[in-house]
């Protein structure tokens, strides 16, 4: 490899990514990954309650509406909650990978302003894996799921083990996560069969 790669860019060696063959068919609903995500749990009543499905390939769609709660200007979506869909939706990409990723990098390109009741209409795709680095990118279109893209984002998630979360996470609610069964099953579901 020659000259500097941004952290964004795969490496020559990289390799296109491979469904897994267990992944949820194109289509399904994936559900969330934990009830409390601020991006996809249905328990968060000051979440973006995204739901993806399953798309061809490694890839995912998404729909988000952009409620007045999501503001930051008067009457248009705030860019940070922006960047937490497609962030939200490049992690929805782990099911399909049937790998725990969490970003690492995401670059986000703001392409016009989304205003208070849009429906986003997200797609996101891995472009190539490199060892525990996963490479991808998201849009977010309005107007429909042909519609312009309004946002975008490249990013880079870390594939990392379940006990990323354990060590990590405030014990008050892993213990909670470790209680509950629907938790353990998602966790189940995102481990690799050797
Ligand atoms: C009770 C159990 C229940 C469990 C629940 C189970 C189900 C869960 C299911 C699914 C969850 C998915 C959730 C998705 C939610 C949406 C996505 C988010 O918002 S995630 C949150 C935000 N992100 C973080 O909090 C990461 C914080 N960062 C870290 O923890 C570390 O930095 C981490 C893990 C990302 C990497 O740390 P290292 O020590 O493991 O590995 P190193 O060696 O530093 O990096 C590995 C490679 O990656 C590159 N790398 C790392 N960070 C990079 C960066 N920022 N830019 C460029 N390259 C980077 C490095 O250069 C290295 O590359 P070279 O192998 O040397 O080629």
């Amino acid at each position: 490899m020659s000259g500097r790669t941004t952290g964004l860019t795969p490496p020559d060696e990289a390799r296109p990514p491979v469904r897994h063959p267990d992944a949820p068919a194109p289509g399904e609903l994936l559900g969330s990954h934990y009830d409390q995500c601020f991006g996809c749990g249905a328990g968060q009543p000051h979440g973006l309650h995204l739901e993806a499905r399953a798309g061809e390939g490694v890839s995912v769609t998404a729909e988000f509406t952009v409620q007045p709660a999501h503001q930051g200007a008067p009457g248009l979506a705030h860019g940070g909650v922006l960047a937490t869909a497609l962030d939200e939706t490049l992690g929805a990409l782990n099911w399909v990978l049937r790998v725990i990723a969490v970003t690492g990098r995401l670059e986000t390109d703001f392409l016009s302003p989304v205003p208070v009741g849009t429906v986003l209409h997200l797609e996101a795709e891995v472009t190539a894996v490199h060892g525990r680095k996963i490479y991808s990118t998201a849009t977010g279109r309005i107007g429909g799921p042909d519609g312009p893209v309004a946002v975008r984002a490249q990013a880079l998630f870390i594939e990392v083990r379940v006990e990323h979360f354990i060590a990590n996470g405030r014990p008050d609610e892993i213990n909670a996560a470790l209680a509950d069964p629907d938790q353990l099953r998602v966790a189940r579901a995102f481990e690799v069969n050797p």
